[in-house]
């Protein structure tokens, strides 16, 4: 099966054209519609106005220009929908037929079939710098493992409460031959899965380039295939504890492995073609650049480096390591922990959810505007596995306490938190996908220059980022699961919150640049950006 995600993106060549101009009246009029757009947008017009269907989202009052006015007609067979979504997809004979031909995963897209696409085009310098500049991302080499370190080592089986650490002096505790192989081994083990020849192919956005990139979706299977490898290890009666007990050495591990990884795709990147460069990493500060990333999306051959990493290793790990904390609090007790149990199955559900939907990620902006560099290479292999488990390694060092109307309490709140965060992702995602859904017909949207829309009513009119304030809602109930003793399990929700606000920042500095005049009507019409009443 192959996959285009966001079909509105792509440029429709004009041979398309013939596809939709058949002589009834009820076309020629949409082709004079189609006309009058032209005049009002700049781009040329996409598969998005080209597909014509009754289900129209609603166009928001304040903003309906003749460019986007709804075309009314009699409601389709469902033959004729099928066909017309079919179009969204592939929207000429010849993009079907290089639909056939990206069956191989190392299939690019020719650039003269992205006629919209400047192909001189050159990665400019970034001008704007994040997280304080080349100053910030020396300093921030340094405080992201320290941090990572810091509390493991502060919150440990004997007591977890914010202190002035002694650093242990034994350097086993630090590094430790096994725990490299344990490391090591698990990132082969993922990559071995990534490369398997199962699940779907799917293409990401058009590049600057206008090539677009084909990506092997299998996290899903790679999440399965793990769990197999876990039951079948304890059912073995390998001591998966070990992973626990050389937790500050994996750390080590990790951490080296990571300044190895970031040294590399920096060196790739500054010999590589300036055409795969990260808009914002190319500021040619090397310190800068190492830490934002240089390179938009390394690859070596169709092996697509940051979309391995950003989904696999860590995500998989953290619950490989959650498993872990649980297996032994079993083992120990013959009992499963109602707190932590409960935790370890609601994050379980939180990386379940980000596999089986992974190809959702291609169009997030880590995958789309953010370069492969330190920061993300170590949020997805340390930070990830090795903080985001620190409430479930509370609860398995130190029990768990909670009254069980506590503990319904946070279930609540934990399922609120994933029915907004999955509600408005899948809801942004089905619209971007197909912006003709019948099932999204109900929906108010803001037409913009770009041909695309902006949705302003169901969970994106609640405010701008629905889905951050769910995942923060869901961070909190993991936290509050392990009572109010001590405020470090607290770590990641605080963090979370401060990491998708300035997020929320950056994203919406993006839009403003891409929307212009259409943003600002969005951001006046939905008034708060990530909490509803609050923010
Ligand atoms: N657990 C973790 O550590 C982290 C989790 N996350 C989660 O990842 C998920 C994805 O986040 P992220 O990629 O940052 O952001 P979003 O999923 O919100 O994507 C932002 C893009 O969505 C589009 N968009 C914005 N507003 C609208 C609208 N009203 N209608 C239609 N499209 C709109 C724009 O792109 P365009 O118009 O070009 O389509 C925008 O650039 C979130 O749920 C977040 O909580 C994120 C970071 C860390
Ligand atoms: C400063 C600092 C610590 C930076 C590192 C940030 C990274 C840890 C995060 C950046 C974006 C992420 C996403 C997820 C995990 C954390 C990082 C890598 C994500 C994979 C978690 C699961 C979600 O469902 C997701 C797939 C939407 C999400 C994508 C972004």
């Amino acid at each position: 099966e192959f996959v285009c995600t966001n079909s509105t993106r792509m440029p429709s060549p004009r041979k398309g054209k013939r596809s939709t101009s058949k002589s009834s009246s009820r076309s020629r009029s949409r082709s004079r519609s189609r006309s009058r757009s032209r005049k009002v947008l700049k781009s040329p017009p996409t598969a998005e106005r080209k597909t014509r269907s009754p289900a129209r989202t609603k166009t928001a009052s304040p903003a309906r220009s003749k460019a986007d006015t709804p075309t009314r007609g009699k409601p389709q067979s469902p033959a004729r929908r099928g066909r017309s979504v079919e179009r969204a997809v592939t929207p000429t004979r010849r993009s079907a037929r290089l639909e056939n031909k990206a069956k191989d995963p190392e299939f690019k897209e020719p650039l003269e079939a992205l006629p919209s696409m400047d192909k001189s085009k050159r990665v400019p310098k970034t001008t704007h710098r994040e997280f304080g500049g080349a100053i910030g991302s020396f300093f921030m080499l340094f405080v992201l493992p320290i941090t990572v370190y810091g509390l493991n080592i502060m919150c440990d089986k004997k007591s977890c409460k914010p202190r002035k650490m002694k650093i242990p002096t034994d350097l086993k505790l630090f590094f430790d031959w096994e725990a490299a192989a344990i490391y090591l081994g698990w990132i082969a083990f993922q990559a071995f899965i990534y490369l398997l020849p199962i699940g779907r192919l799917v293409k990401g956005q058009p590049l600057r380039s206008g090539e677009r990139l084909v990506y092997r979706c299998n996290g899903f299977y790679a999440m399965l295939i793990s769990l197999a490898a876990f039951g079948g290890a304890v059912y073995l009666g390998y001591p998966v504890k070990k992973v626990h007990e050389k937790f500050i050495a994996l750390i080590t591990t990790g951490t080296i492995f990571s300044f190895v990884m970031s040294v590399l795709l920096y060196i790739k990147a500054r010999r590589g073609p300036n055409s795969k460069l990260a808009p914002g990493g190319n500021t040619g500060n090397v310190l800068y650049d190492f830490f934002i990333g240089h390179e938009l999306n390394p690859r070596i051959g169709s092996f697509d480096l940051k979309f391995f990493c950003e989904l696999r290793p860590g995500l998989i790990g953290w619950l490989m390591i959650n498993l872990v904390f649980l297996t032994e609090a079993y083992q120990k007790t013959g009992t499963f922990p109602p707190a932590l149990t409960m935790v370890v199955a609601f994050q379980a559900l939180y990386v379940a959810d980000a596999l089986w939907f992974e190809d959702a990620i291609l169009t997030t902006m880590d995958i789309i505007t953010d370069g492969f560099g330190f920061m993300l290479v170590f949020g997805d292999l340390v930070w990830v596995p090795f903080l985001y488990c620190l409430q479930t390694r509370f609860l398995q060092e130190h029990g768990d306490s909670l009254p069980w109307y506590c503990l319904a309490g946070i279930a609540i709140l934990n399922m609120v938190g994933y029915t907004i965060f999955r509600g408005s992702n899948s809801q942004k995602n089905e619209f971007r996908k197909n912006p003709y859904n019948p099932e999204l017909a109900h929906l108010e949207t803001i037409p913009t220059s770009t041909g695309k829309k902006l949705l302003v009513s169901g969970w994106w009119g609640m405010c701008r980022k629905p889905n951050y304030f769910g995942d923060i809602l869901m961070a909190l109930s993991w936290s509050l699961a392990c009572g109010s003793s001590t405020p470090l399990p607290y770590f990641y929700p605080v963090y979370f919150t401060i990491l998708l606000v300035h997020r929320e920042m950056r994203d919406s500095e993006h839009c403003a640049k891409k929307y212009k005049a259409s943003w600002d009507r969005y951001c006046e019409r939905v008034k708060y950006r990530i909490c509803p009443l609050v923010y």
